[in-house]
């Protein structure tokens, strides 16, 4: 929560930390997003995220949804899937969670993945096409495709794998900036993909471990140009892996 939070106000958005399910009906209106992240499940968070979602979906608001440690438990994977089929704007998710979320056994190391994102990208399709979601995977490519059109990602240094929650303040990223263009969320979803990494790639010449990329992380969200994004941006439309 401390991460996504500093990353959605270091890339100049407006984060709310809201759980509480009584909350849900007064604050959603007020959101430009919402972001329902699995992470630290338990029951009363669960009710807050059941509630959020019909909120924004009622409110024809974008939401995503990040599943994480999908396949990890039966109550995760159960509930999870139980917020796919509300139909978020988005997923994000790693590859291991990804390919869970179609149907595989589960694959991953606690919640990190043992799977490689390009091998995930069958099941990023396949997810997309059933729910009708945009579906986003991470790793050392990112790729985003709503079931058809496909875009990748190459920006990121492998250091950030070492930082907790990297993935989950990507995703809450990318729900600010589908908030910008809510009519393109799968384009919208991979330039956050790409600042993200890009913020990384800057800071990752001063970083000395996991702890100051951390730091320099956020410095550069806050700092960096337009001309940094567009001089080091590593994107693309298609599925070549
Ligand atoms: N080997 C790598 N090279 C470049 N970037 C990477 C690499 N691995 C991860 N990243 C980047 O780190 C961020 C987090 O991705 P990751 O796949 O680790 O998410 P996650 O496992 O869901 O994260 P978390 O569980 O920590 O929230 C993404 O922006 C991704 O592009
Ligand atoms: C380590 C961890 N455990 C539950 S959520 C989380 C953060 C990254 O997924
Ligand atoms: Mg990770």
């Amino acid at each position: 929560m401390d991460i996504m939070a500093n990353v959605l106000l270091a890339a100049g958005a407006s984060p709310a930390m809201v759980h509480f399910k009584e909350e849900v009906p007064e604050f959603t209106p007020k959101a430009a997003a919402v972001v329902v992240n699995v992470g630290t499940l338990n029951t009363d968070f669960l009710e807050g995220m059941l509630a959020a979602a019909e909120a924004a979906t009622a409110l024809s608001k974008p939401w995503v949804l990040d599943p994480i440690a999908m396949g990890g438990t039966e109550f995760r994977s159960q509930h999870i899937l139980r917020l796919a089929r509300m139909k978020p704007t988005l997923i994000r998710g790693n590859a291991s969670d990804i390919m869970a979320l179609n149907g595989a056994q589960s694959s991953s190391k606690g919640v990190d993945s043992t799977a490689k994102s390009d091998d995930a990208l069958d099941s990023a399709k396949s997810v997309a096409a059933k729910i009708g979601s945009i579906v986003g995977i991470t790793g050392a490519t990112d790729w985003v495709t709503d079931g058809s059109r496909c875009m990748k990602v190459q920006n990121g240094v492998a250091l950030m794998s070492k930082i907790t929650a990297t993935g989950s303040s990507v995703t809450a990223l990318a729900a600010a900036f589908i908030a910008v263009r809510p009519d393109d969320p799968l384009l919208a979803t991979a330039c956050a993909l790409c600042a993200f990494g890009v913020a990384a790639e800057l800071a990752s010449t001063s970083a000395q471990g996991p702890a100051s990329l951390r730091v320099g992380l956020l410095d550069a969200l806050h700092y960096a140009t337009q001309d940094d994004m567009l001089a080091l941006a590593k994107i693309s439309a298609g599925d070549d892996h």
